[in-house]
Protein backbone atom coordinates (compact mmCIF):
# COMPACT_ATOMS: atom_id res chain seq x y z
CA UNK A 1 0.00 0.00 0.00
CA UNK A 2 1.22 3.12 -0.81
CA UNK A 3 1.44 5.74 1.46
CA UNK A 4 0.15 9.31 0.91
CA UNK A 5 3.53 10.70 1.43
CA UNK A 6 5.31 8.38 -0.99
CA UNK A 7 2.60 9.67 -3.53
CA UNK A 8 3.65 12.95 -2.95
CA UNK A 9 7.16 12.05 -3.22
CA UNK A 10 6.84 10.73 -6.17
CA UNK A 11 4.40 13.04 -7.79
CA UNK A 12 6.07 15.26 -10.87
CA UNK A 13 4.75 17.45 -13.21
CA UNK A 14 4.76 15.82 -16.89
CA UNK A 15 4.48 17.80 -20.27
CA UNK A 16 4.84 15.42 -22.80
CA UNK A 17 1.40 12.62 -23.39
CA UNK A 18 0.64 9.40 -25.29
CA UNK A 19 -2.62 10.36 -27.33
CA UNK A 20 -4.33 7.56 -24.62
CA UNK A 21 -7.45 8.49 -23.09
CA UNK A 22 -7.89 8.41 -19.44
CA UNK A 23 -11.49 6.80 -18.58
CA UNK A 24 -14.50 8.62 -17.43
CA UNK A 25 -14.12 6.92 -13.73
CA UNK A 26 -10.35 8.31 -13.26
CA UNK A 27 -11.33 11.70 -14.34
CA UNK A 28 -14.67 11.25 -11.58
CA UNK A 29 -12.01 10.32 -9.04
CA UNK A 30 -9.84 12.65 -9.79
CA UNK A 31 -12.39 15.09 -9.56
CA UNK A 32 -14.11 13.63 -6.18
CA UNK A 33 -10.30 14.23 -5.15
CA UNK A 34 -10.59 17.67 -5.58
CA UNK A 35 -13.74 18.30 -3.91
CA UNK A 36 -12.06 16.67 -0.53
CA UNK A 37 -9.70 19.85 -0.11
CA UNK A 38 -10.25 22.47 2.82
CA UNK A 39 -12.68 24.97 2.09
CA UNK A 40 -13.01 27.97 4.52
CA UNK A 41 -16.78 28.63 5.50
CA UNK A 42 -17.29 25.59 3.47
CA UNK A 43 -17.62 27.69 -0.09
CA UNK A 44 -16.39 24.95 -2.01
CA UNK A 45 -15.45 27.53 -4.59
CA UNK A 46 -14.09 25.15 -7.58
CA UNK A 47 -15.75 24.45 -10.71
CA UNK A 48 -13.96 22.34 -13.41
CA UNK A 49 -14.63 21.78 -16.79
CA UNK A 50 -13.15 19.16 -18.82
CA UNK A 51 -12.09 19.10 -22.10
CA UNK A 52 -11.44 16.69 -24.30
CA UNK A 53 -11.70 16.00 -28.30
CA UNK A 54 -13.21 18.62 -30.23
CA UNK A 55 -13.11 21.18 -27.47
CA UNK A 56 -9.63 21.14 -27.02
CA UNK A 57 -9.68 22.67 -30.66
CA UNK A 58 -12.40 25.20 -29.82
CA UNK A 59 -10.27 26.45 -26.91
CA UNK A 60 -7.21 26.86 -28.80
CA UNK A 61 -8.85 29.02 -31.13
CA UNK A 62 -10.19 30.94 -28.53
CA UNK A 63 -6.45 30.89 -26.87
CA UNK A 64 -4.72 32.75 -30.32
CA UNK A 65 -8.01 34.70 -30.75
CA UNK A 66 -7.20 36.25 -27.14
CA UNK A 67 -3.19 36.30 -27.60
CA UNK A 68 -3.96 38.39 -31.11
CA UNK A 69 -6.38 40.85 -28.78
CA UNK A 70 -3.83 40.88 -25.83
CA UNK A 71 -0.90 42.33 -28.69
CA UNK A 72 -3.67 44.52 -30.47
CA UNK A 73 -1.24 47.54 -30.34
CA UNK A 74 2.00 45.60 -30.94
CA UNK A 75 1.01 42.96 -33.80
CA UNK A 76 4.53 42.78 -34.33
CA UNK A 77 4.99 40.56 -30.58
CA UNK A 78 2.29 37.93 -32.13
CA UNK A 79 3.78 36.50 -35.24
CA UNK A 80 1.23 33.61 -37.14
CA UNK A 81 4.12 31.13 -35.51
CA UNK A 82 3.20 32.56 -31.95
CA UNK A 83 -0.55 32.13 -32.78
CA UNK A 84 -0.14 28.66 -34.12
CA UNK A 85 1.99 28.00 -30.75
CA UNK A 86 -1.12 29.36 -28.44
CA UNK A 87 -3.46 27.34 -30.93
CA UNK A 88 -1.95 24.22 -29.90
CA UNK A 89 -1.42 24.65 -26.36
CA UNK A 90 -4.50 22.29 -25.44
CA UNK A 91 -3.67 19.81 -28.34
CA UNK A 92 -0.42 19.14 -25.80
CA UNK A 93 -2.84 16.15 -23.95
CA UNK A 94 -5.80 14.19 -24.49
CA UNK A 95 -7.78 16.03 -21.29
CA UNK A 96 -7.76 18.90 -19.91
CA UNK A 97 -9.36 20.13 -17.10
CA UNK A 98 -9.72 23.53 -16.56
CA UNK A 99 -10.44 24.43 -12.59
CA UNK A 100 -11.70 27.55 -11.64
CA UNK A 101 -12.20 29.45 -8.20
CA UNK A 102 -15.28 31.50 -8.12
CA UNK A 103 -16.06 34.64 -6.55
CA UNK A 104 -17.12 35.23 -3.18
CA UNK A 105 -20.38 35.35 -2.86
CA UNK A 106 -20.94 36.19 0.53
CA UNK A 107 -19.45 39.34 2.55
CA UNK A 108 -17.46 37.05 5.18
CA UNK A 109 -15.24 35.21 2.24
CA UNK A 110 -12.28 36.36 1.09
CA UNK A 111 -11.13 36.04 -2.58
CA UNK A 112 -7.80 34.47 -2.02
CA UNK A 113 -8.82 31.64 0.71
CA UNK A 114 -11.41 30.74 -2.37
CA UNK A 115 -8.27 30.42 -4.81
CA UNK A 116 -6.30 28.71 -2.34
CA UNK A 117 -8.88 26.44 -1.34
CA UNK A 118 -9.09 25.68 -5.36
CA UNK A 119 -5.00 25.46 -4.97
CA UNK A 120 -5.46 22.75 -2.53
CA UNK A 121 -7.93 20.91 -4.75
CA UNK A 122 -5.69 21.15 -7.41
CA UNK A 123 -2.67 19.25 -5.51
CA UNK A 124 -5.06 16.58 -4.60
CA UNK A 125 -5.78 15.89 -8.04
CA UNK A 126 -2.49 15.83 -8.91
CA UNK A 127 -1.36 13.32 -6.32
CA UNK A 128 -4.70 11.56 -7.20
CA UNK A 129 -3.41 11.67 -10.83
CA UNK A 130 -0.09 10.23 -10.25
CA UNK A 131 -1.98 7.61 -7.79
CA UNK A 132 -3.69 6.39 -11.05
CA UNK A 133 -0.47 6.19 -13.18
CA UNK A 134 -1.56 9.01 -15.34
CA UNK A 135 0.73 12.04 -16.07
CA UNK A 136 -0.34 15.49 -15.09
CA UNK A 137 0.12 19.49 -15.53
CA UNK A 138 -0.68 22.24 -13.64
CA UNK A 139 -0.19 25.15 -16.08
CA UNK A 140 -1.44 28.83 -16.20
CA UNK A 141 0.34 31.21 -18.32
CA UNK A 142 -1.48 34.52 -19.39
CA UNK A 143 -4.86 32.75 -21.04
CA UNK A 144 -5.64 32.23 -17.67
CA UNK A 145 -5.62 35.58 -16.46
CA UNK A 146 -7.65 36.71 -19.86
CA UNK A 147 -11.10 37.99 -19.39
CA UNK A 148 -12.14 36.59 -22.84
CA UNK A 149 -11.28 33.17 -21.99
CA UNK A 150 -12.89 32.81 -18.38
CA UNK A 151 -15.72 34.11 -20.23
CA UNK A 152 -15.52 31.31 -22.72
CA UNK A 153 -15.78 28.83 -19.95
CA UNK A 154 -18.82 31.33 -18.37
CA UNK A 155 -16.99 32.46 -15.78
CA UNK A 156 -17.10 36.41 -14.96
CA UNK A 157 -13.79 38.42 -14.63
CA UNK A 158 -13.74 38.34 -10.78
CA UNK A 159 -13.53 34.56 -11.22
CA UNK A 160 -10.25 33.05 -11.52
CA UNK A 161 -8.66 30.03 -13.23
CA UNK A 162 -6.17 28.76 -11.12
CA UNK A 163 -5.09 25.63 -13.48
CA UNK A 164 -4.91 23.96 -16.52
CA UNK A 165 -4.72 20.56 -15.70
CA UNK A 166 -3.28 18.98 -18.55
CA UNK A 167 -3.58 14.97 -18.19
CA UNK A 168 -3.21 11.91 -20.09
CA UNK A 169 -0.24 9.08 -19.94
CA UNK A 170 3.41 9.58 -19.59
CA UNK A 171 5.36 9.87 -22.76
CA UNK A 172 8.32 10.36 -20.99
CA UNK A 173 10.08 10.13 -17.73
CA UNK A 174 10.13 12.94 -15.61
CA UNK A 175 13.40 15.28 -14.85
CA UNK A 176 15.30 14.86 -11.31
CA UNK A 177 14.16 17.41 -9.24
CA UNK A 178 16.57 19.06 -6.68
CA UNK A 179 14.89 20.88 -3.70
CA UNK A 180 16.17 23.44 -1.51
CA UNK A 181 16.46 21.46 1.90
CA UNK A 182 13.72 22.22 4.34
CA UNK A 183 15.70 23.62 7.02
CA UNK A 184 16.81 26.87 4.74
CA UNK A 185 12.75 27.42 4.46
CA UNK A 186 12.06 27.13 8.37
CA UNK A 187 12.06 28.91 11.60
CA UNK A 188 11.16 26.89 14.62
CA UNK A 189 10.01 28.74 17.47
CA UNK A 190 9.47 27.52 20.79
CA UNK A 191 10.38 24.43 20.09
C1 LIG B 1 0.43 28.11 -10.07
C2 LIG B 1 1.28 27.25 -10.98
C3 LIG B 1 1.34 27.56 -12.32
C4 LIG B 1 2.12 26.79 -13.17
N1 LIG B 1 2.16 27.12 -14.50
C5 LIG B 1 2.97 26.45 -15.33
C6 LIG B 1 3.04 26.81 -16.69
O1 LIG B 1 2.34 27.71 -17.16
N2 LIG B 1 3.89 26.11 -17.48
C7 LIG B 1 4.67 25.11 -16.99
O2 LIG B 1 5.45 24.54 -17.75
N3 LIG B 1 4.58 24.70 -15.70
C8 LIG B 1 3.76 25.35 -14.86
N4 LIG B 1 3.65 24.95 -13.55
C9 LIG B 1 4.33 23.72 -13.11
C10 LIG B 1 5.70 23.99 -12.54
O3 LIG B 1 6.57 24.37 -13.57
C11 LIG B 1 6.21 22.73 -11.82
O4 LIG B 1 5.33 22.39 -10.78
C12 LIG B 1 7.62 22.97 -11.26
O5 LIG B 1 8.55 23.03 -12.30
C13 LIG B 1 8.05 21.88 -10.29
O6 LIG B 1 8.09 20.63 -10.94
P1 LIG B 1 7.27 19.37 -10.41
O7 LIG B 1 5.80 19.73 -10.52
O8 LIG B 1 7.66 18.25 -11.31
O9 LIG B 1 7.66 19.12 -8.99
C14 LIG B 1 2.86 25.69 -12.67
C15 LIG B 1 2.77 25.38 -11.31
C16 LIG B 1 1.98 26.13 -10.48
C17 LIG B 1 1.89 25.77 -9.01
Amino acid sequence: MTTVFETIKRRRSIGKMTDQVPTHEQIERILEAATHAPNHHKTEPWKFFVLGGRARVELGDVMAQALAERHKDNPHLCSQASLDKERNKPLRSPILIAVAAEAPKQANVLAIENIEATAAAVQNMLLTAEELGLAAMWRTGDAAYDPQIKRWFGLTPEDHLVSFIYLGYPAIQPAERQHIPTASKTTWLGC
